[in-house]
């Protein structure tokens, strides 16, 4: 057996996105792998027959192909491939054959969707006329966003284009971006996603229906918070979405709704769950392609959708009279994405000891169909975690993990690495993490836990961090430390501390708060909540909601005192600060001002910049710079550890 590394990185494959053909017997999906020579990610959709078992690639070639779609009839299969550069729609025959590309859009394609009649309606930006400088002039407060860069003047828009190559003909216009292209049964209307007011400041998206035969557009339903992903169901009288009505805030469960196309009247169906929709559990080991959209049972009485609990996610169906259900079993699960098919539900899930594989389930019986890691990870000593839980001193009850090294053994003593996740509104969950993985088989116990804040656990939960950063957060954090290093196992002398974004925000809030640690790895993280506003690309609105409504000009002193560079003066802890150059959501310039005040202050630290990177670099970063990071994680508290107070 060998230990996880941090080389491991290059020889895992993440599988996702599974869509079964219209008569249900194959199943495609993406697997990506990455090409340790090239440095580079290359994903390839895949073919798995039911009947035979085989699974076989469907494309080919070096570049990242994903989004797969079969047509309506079955005949042909899109999917968006970067093989000409910029993600492009490509479409080929379902028996084989060459890919035709369809779109040449030079920002490439954003999403899209079949029509009835092997027609495809494309999201997509309009190339711009205007660019004839490398001078940027700005107008609006969104012209740009980590991970895509500057958005230029044309906005999003939607075109059709022909399986021939004909096209594409621009279907919506004006000043404002439209995404997420959802058809009618019977191809007359295309509903969409569109946000066209003027107010910059706050984007509460609605969903719009545009005629295609008169050209005309209705708005369908009137957002007040989010709306997205929204899909018609098979007998046209629905479209289900995905939303809130809380205006632009992620402290709020994201919900199931449902819009009547005729009466416009719209209704949440998955209130009482009480759990946000979709994947809110965060790891290092993810490279999910999927737009995973509400899917509709045939007789368009119930909605499949996943959502996170606890730490997990799963699928679960609702009724158009809210009756919620279940439906994939067990409780250590992650699913990244599913698909369904008359009774039938494929789906990619991770667990605390794989990256993402793909299982089938009917009538209650799971069969795993593709096994991609398993061979490598039966050469790992993978460590599972254990569940664990805390009280915090109101009374509420924490959720956290404790991985503790291959080969663990109660009699001995072992440092400990507390990692905190960022959002503040992300979560952990039973799903594998490479660094924790890396850190566990270096020898650390790693602590990791959902402090409130953290999605999974019901709205109230979820809230509890908002116009709080830095409170009841911190002591839940710190209270969970406090109980695991009184462990006989846990060496007390040797606590580390790590996390990312808002995890990085919390790590720099704990080293000014307190010394228990020797050292702390701080990563793309955030110092100064006051420039912050006025330099991420969200600050704007998602500082001023997380700080509940507290701004610059009337609420200076509330901002400052729950900003790290505020408390620099007391940090003695070393703190090695890793940053990407390009993150647009917490920029460098946070980096650069915790250095500088910590450099000044004669604080051991060191600044990690990592070049043509962004926010991201975690996850889908370059994989040499990947390992880099981890390297320096695991550096710097190895040179930390030791006996020395
Ligand atoms: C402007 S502060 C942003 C913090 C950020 N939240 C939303 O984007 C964050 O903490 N992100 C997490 C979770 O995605 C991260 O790990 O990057």
């Amino acid at each position: 057996m060998r230990p996880i590394t941090t080389q491991t990185l290059f020889s895992l494959q993440f599988s996702g996105d599974p869509q079964f053909s219209p008569d249900g017997q194959s199943i495609v999906y993406v697997k990506t792998t990455i090409n340790q020579e090239e440095n580079k990610y290359q994903s390839q959709i895949c073919k798995y027959d039911r009947k035979t078992g085989r699974d076989i690639p469907f494309t080919q070639g070096l570049a990242q192909d994903k989004l797969p779609k079969f047509s309506q009839d079955g005949s042909y299969l899109a999917f968006v491939s970067t093989r000409s550069g910029t993600p492009q729609l490509f479409v080929m025959l379902t028996d084989g054959g060459e890919p035709k590309q369809l779109t040449f859009f030079k920002k490439g394609v954003k999403s899209y969707s079949w029509m009835p009649n092997n027609q495809l309606v494309v999201a997509a930006r309009k190339d711009d006329a205007n660019e004839k400088s490398d001078v940027r002039v700005v107008n609006t407060l969104r012209y740009r966003g980590n991970g895509y860069g500057f958005y230029g003047d044309e906005p999003i828009h939607l075109w059709l284009v022909q399986v021939d190559g004909s096209g594409p003909q621009q279907i919506t216009d004006g000043n404002f971006d439209e995404t997420d292209p959802t058809v009618s049964p019977d191809g007359k209307k295309i509903a969409f996603v569109s946000w066209r007011e003027e107010n910059q400041v706050e984007v509460t998206p609605s969903l719009y229906t545009v005629d295609l035969d008169t050209g005309l557009i209705d708005l369908t339903y009137q957002g007040k918070g989010s709306v997205s992903h929204p899909v018609y169901s098979p007998n046209g009288k629905w479209i289900a979405f995905f939303g809130h009505e809380h205006g632009e805030d992620s402290g709020y469960n994201t919900e199931l709704w449902v819009v009547s196309t005729g009466s416009g009247e719209a209704r949440s169906l998955s209130r009482s769950l009480d759990r946000p929709v979709g994947n809110q559990v965060g790891t290092d080991a993810r490279y999910e392609t999927a737009e995973v959209s509400p899917i509709w049972d045939m007789d368009s009485q119930k909605i499949y959708f996943t959502a996170t609990h606890e730490g997990d996610v799963y699928v679960y169906s609702v009724t158009l009279d809210e009756k919620i259900q279940k439906e994939t079993p067990g409780d250590t699960q992650v699913v990244t994405s599913f698909s369904y098919h008359s009774g039938v539900i494929a789906y990619a899930k991770e667990t605390p000891a794989s990256p993402a594989e793909l299982y089938l389930q009917q009538n209650k019986e799971i069969q795993q169909i593709t096994y991609h890691n398993t061979p490598l990870f039966k050469s790992l000593t993978v460590s599972v975690p254990e569940r664990t839980k805390f009280q915090a001193r109101d009374g509420l009850e924490i959720n956290g993990w404790l991985l503790k090294p291959p080969g663990f053994s109660s009699d001995q003593r072992y440092p400990l690495v507390l990692e905190i996740h960022g959002g503040p509104h992300s979560s952990y969950g039973n799903t594998f993490l490479h660094e924790f993985q890396v850190l566990a088989n270096s020898g650390y116990i790693v602590l990791y836990t959902n402090p409130r804040g953290s999605h999974g656990y019901g709205e109230a939960f979820v809230r509890g961090s908002i116009g709080d950063w830095g409170g009841k957060d911190y002591e839940d954090l710190i209270d969970a430390v406090d109980a695991v290093a009184r462990l006989p196992y846990v060496d007390r002398n040797n606590l580390f501390v790590t996390g990312g974004s808002y995890g990085g925000y919390m790590t720099n809030w704990m080293v000014a708060h307190t010394h228990i640690f020797k050292a702390a790895v701080t990563q793309r993280s955030i110092c100064n909540l006051h420039s912050m506003i006025g330099t991420s690309d969200i600050g704007f609105w998602f500082n001023v909601k997380e700080l509940d409504g507290a701004d610059i000009w009337e609420d200076e002193e509330f901002i400052l005192s729950r900003s790290p560079i505020r408390y620099a003066n007391r940090v003695q802890t070393p703190v090695k600060i890793i940053h990407s150059e390009e993150d647009f959501r917490c920029p460098m310039e946070q980096a650069e001002q915790w250095f500088t005040a910590l450099k000044r202050l004669g604080v051991e630290t060191e600044l990690v910049r990592f070049p043509n990177e962004n926010h991201d670099l975690s996850r889908n970063g370059q994989p040499e710079h990947r390992v880099e990071r981890l390297d320096h994680i695991v550096g710097w508290f190895n040179q930390y550890l030791g006996n020395k107070e």
